[in-house]
């Protein structure tokens, strides 16, 4: 059952926000989804990117300062963005904006409290692409991207399902989660003490064995508060030049965090999506 909650006009399309039960979460779940003007057209068949935030985000956060809908529209691509993690009174959390609700790190916790509803993979990769292609007027182009956790989502979900997507693209993903505090942190807490369990969750050590060379493309700031002590970028481009795999990686100067830093870069990456979705 998927209820509508928010419905606005935008850049000739709409921006709405729809909540529905999540069987792989067990938990009520919002998302935002943009349709271009021309997913109106009749038969329309869109092709959709999905778009992972970062720590401390709803869906709210993309769809309100990314500023992705006008590029969106120029392209005719549907952008679907979820919740960061399961939410409600009866799922787990933790003291701290980096552990627990609003910090699900896109993966599947083995681990008590969390395995029960932590499982942002499954919900990501299988359970939301199945509701939104058989609720709105899209096929199975699937692109994905995100921000800082979100980037490492995009990554992961790219390196482990070969086939899934069509392009993948990141802000400031931290790409090494294994190596830094946040990751070691969420680690350890969702998935347990042994590191080589870690490593499966982890871009730049999936970035070896990975099947499938699917281009990505990076921007990251260079005035990024968290570059050097969370997001180590330097450790994504040893990892791709050793695997022998396509990396853009773009430093992008004074840029810091936020969303100012996404909003100036955000047509790029629809304009690079829209190449992989529509050829
Ligand atoms: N101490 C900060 C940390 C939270 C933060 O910076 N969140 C980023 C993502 S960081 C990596 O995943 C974010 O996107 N924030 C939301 C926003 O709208 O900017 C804090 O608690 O604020």
């Amino acid at each position: 059952m998927l209820e509508r909650i928010e419905h606005r006009a935008c850049f000739g399309g709409w921006q709405d926000v729809y909540e529905h039960a999540s069987r792989a979460l067990g938990c009520t779940m919002r998302f935002g989804v943009y349709l271009p003007p021309q997913a109106a057209a009749p038969g329309a068949r869109m092709p959709v990117l999905y778009w992972l935030s970062g720590l401390t985000c709803t869906e709210q956060n993309f769809i309100t300062k990314a500023g992705a809908q006008r590029y969106a529209a120029e392209h005719g691509v549907v952008v679907v963005a979820p919740d960061t993690s399961p939410r409600g009174e009866h799922v787990p959390d933790a003291d701290g904006y980096d552990l627990g609700k609003g910090a699900g790190f896109y993966l599947n916790a083995t681990q008590a409290p969390w395995a029960t509803h932590y499982r942002m993979h499954d919900y990501v990769v299988e359970e939301l692409p199945t509701l939104v292609e058989a609720q709105f007027p899209v096929d199975d182009r699937r692109a994905i991207s995100g921000h800082s956790m979100g980037g490492h989502g995009a990554l992961v979900l790219a390196l482990r399902n070969p086939g899934r997507y069509r392009s993948v693209s990141a802000f400031a993903p931290i790409v090494a989660p294994s190596q830094v505090p946040w990751g070691e942190k969420a680690f350890t807490a969702y998935l347990g003490e042994d590191r080589a369990a870690w490593r499966e969750w982890d871009a730049c050590a999936l970035l070896a064995g990975a099947s499938e060379r699917l281009p990505l493309l990076v921007d990251q700031g260079e005035g990024d508060e968290f570059l050097d002590t969370q997001l180590r970028p330097d450790l994504l481009r040893a990892a791709c030049a050793e695997a022998g795999h396509p990396l853009t990686l773009r430093l992008q100067p004074g840029y810091d965090h936020s969303y100012y830093f996404m909003a100036s870069f955000i047509g790029d990456h629809l304009a690079h999506h829209a190449r992989a979705l529509q050829a």
